[in-house]
């Protein structure tokens, strides 16, 4: 069997970003949902994605920003965040393995669980 990479420098993070957001793009339930917001700035939330993932996962710490702000007004719900656990969880075994891989698969989550109670909180207020 081949040994998958570990997830050690940016170069792998941009593998693990441009991957993941490949399959987002294509996919039927989400990729109108990222394309109505990001429209043709997709370089720009690549970029972005980079530095939030080299300052999760590697503790560079290149990442400013409020990662939930731009989900607030989403029409999403948990079978969007489902589909957006499965593509993640996909892309990174497809290509990784190890502790960082793991720890990734386990921060999205994480981050998704918080996510998605927020958008529930918000969504019943209005
Ligand atoms: C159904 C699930 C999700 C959808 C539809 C979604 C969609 C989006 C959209 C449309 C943006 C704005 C892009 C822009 O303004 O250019 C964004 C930004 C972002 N997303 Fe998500 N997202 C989802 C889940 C997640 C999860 C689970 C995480 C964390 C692991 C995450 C992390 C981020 C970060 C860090 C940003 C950039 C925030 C900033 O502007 O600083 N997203 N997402």
């Amino acid at each position: 069997m081949v040994q998958k990479k570990e997830i050690l420098s940016l170069e792998e993070i941009k593998q693990l970003v441009d991957q993941f957001y490949e399959k987002v793009r294509k996919d039927p339930l989400l990729a109108d949902i990222f394309n109505r917001v990001i429209k043709a700035n997709w370089p720009a939330h690549l970029e972005k994605m980079y530095r939030f993932w080299q300052t999760v996962l590697l503790k560079e710490h290149t990442y400013q920003g409020s990662p939930f702000a731009p989900h607030a007004k989403l029409p999403v719900n948990a079978k969007h965040f489902d589909r957006w656990k499965h593509l993640f969880f996909e892309t990174v075994d497809e290509n990784f393995s190890g502790n960082k891989a793991e720890e990734a698969k386990f921060r999205a989550t994480k981050m998704a669980e918080m996510f998605q109670l927020k958008i529930d909180f918000i969504q019943q207020r209005e």
